[in-house]
């Protein structure tokens, strides 16, 4: 059988969440310490750890035959890849920013003014889309400093807290894409069985990671309450209690308005609630 290679981040913002993503699919493998390839041991799969700028690249000429890589990273280097999984981490915005006591409002005002970036491309298409012909200055990192050191009247940089803009004295000014860590493969193998296996167990992972598993006491009369409040489980689990006129009910909750469905389950009468997290949910 042939065993696939999966391009990860070696060390930056992308690599923790990236092992730990595969960890949690049940794969074994070393993490990255001097070998920039680790074999796993249950799965015909290889890790390469590599610089991420590398990866959309080396799983376009099928170096790699999947990659894990922020979606910044694939438009900046106008591959030709498909999007297998989006994947909830590495979320940040591509930001114009200005310094704070500028007298830059509208984005025409950047006309003929230069822009320091790491991302020329993306910056490029944004701009000639919006019609403003700026100076591009392409700088390979601590971007944010630019302005200040008058290398630059503007800059373009990832931006997720807003922590580095602010305490380099820069407000933004216009959002330029957003991004997160993104699963791709090469144009050719979306069909491999083996891909389509990791995908499946990466799903599994992630769709566990929105929900919680929730277990609730509740007296048979308000029973019908309870589960008019549970809409997206078909038939949750009523297990009967020592004590007669009380059921427990088994339910999943999605993560997102969990305290409000909480609050609600408790208003109808749900006592000693107790919720758990998911390791993974399979179809
Ligand atoms: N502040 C941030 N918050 C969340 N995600 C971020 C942030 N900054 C960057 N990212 C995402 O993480 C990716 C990797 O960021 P990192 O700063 O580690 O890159 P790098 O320094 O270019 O790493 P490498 O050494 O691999 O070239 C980015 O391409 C982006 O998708
Ligand atoms: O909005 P914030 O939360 O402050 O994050 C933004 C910073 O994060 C990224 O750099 P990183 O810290 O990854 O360092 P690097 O540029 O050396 O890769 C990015 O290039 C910004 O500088
Ligand atoms: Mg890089």
């Amino acid at each position: 059988m042939k065993t696939l290679k999966i391009a990860i981040q070696k060390s930056g913002r992308l690599n923790e969440k990236s092992v730990e993503l595969l960890k949690n699919c049940g794969l074994n493998f070393e993490n990255y310490k001097s070998s920039l390839i680790s074999p796993v041991s249950n799965f015909p799969l290889e890790i390469l750890f590599l610089r991420d700028d590398d990866i959309p690249e080396y799983v376009q000429d099928g170096i790699a035959d999947l990659g894990i890589v922020g979606e910044n990273v694939i438009e900046e280097t106008e591959v030709e890849v498909n999007y297998l999984q989006r994947l909830g981490f590495g979320k940040c915005s591509l930001k114009i920013a200005v310094p704070n006591n500028n007298t830059i409002n509208e984005l025409s005002q950047l006309n003929g003014r230069s822009i320091a970036t790491t991302y020329p491309v993306i910056l490029g298409k944004f701009l000639k889309a919006q019609g403003i012909q700026s100076d591009i200055r392409t700088i390979s990192g601590s971007v944010e400093i630019s302005p200040g050191l008058g290398l630059a009247d503007a800059i373009c940089d990832l931006v997720s807290t807003g922590g580095t803009l602010k305490s380099n004295g820069l407000i933004p000014f216009a959002d330029v894409m957003s991004s997160e860590a993104i699963l791709i493969c090469n144009n050719k193998n979306g069909d491999s069985e083996l891909i389509k296996e990791l995908v499946q167990r990466i799903q599994s992972v992630l769709r566990a990671k929105e929900t919680k598993y929730v277990v609730l006491n509740v007296p048979k009369d308000n029973l019908p309450a309870i589960i008019a409040l549970l809409p997206g489980v078909k038939s949750p689990s009523v297990v009967p209690l020592a004590e007669s006129d009380w059921v427990a009910v088994h339910t999943v909750i999605p993560e997102r308005d969990f305290w409000d469905r909480i609050s609600q389950l408790k208003q109808a009468g749900a006592q000693g609630i107790v919720v758990m997290p998911i390791e993974k949910i399979i179809l």
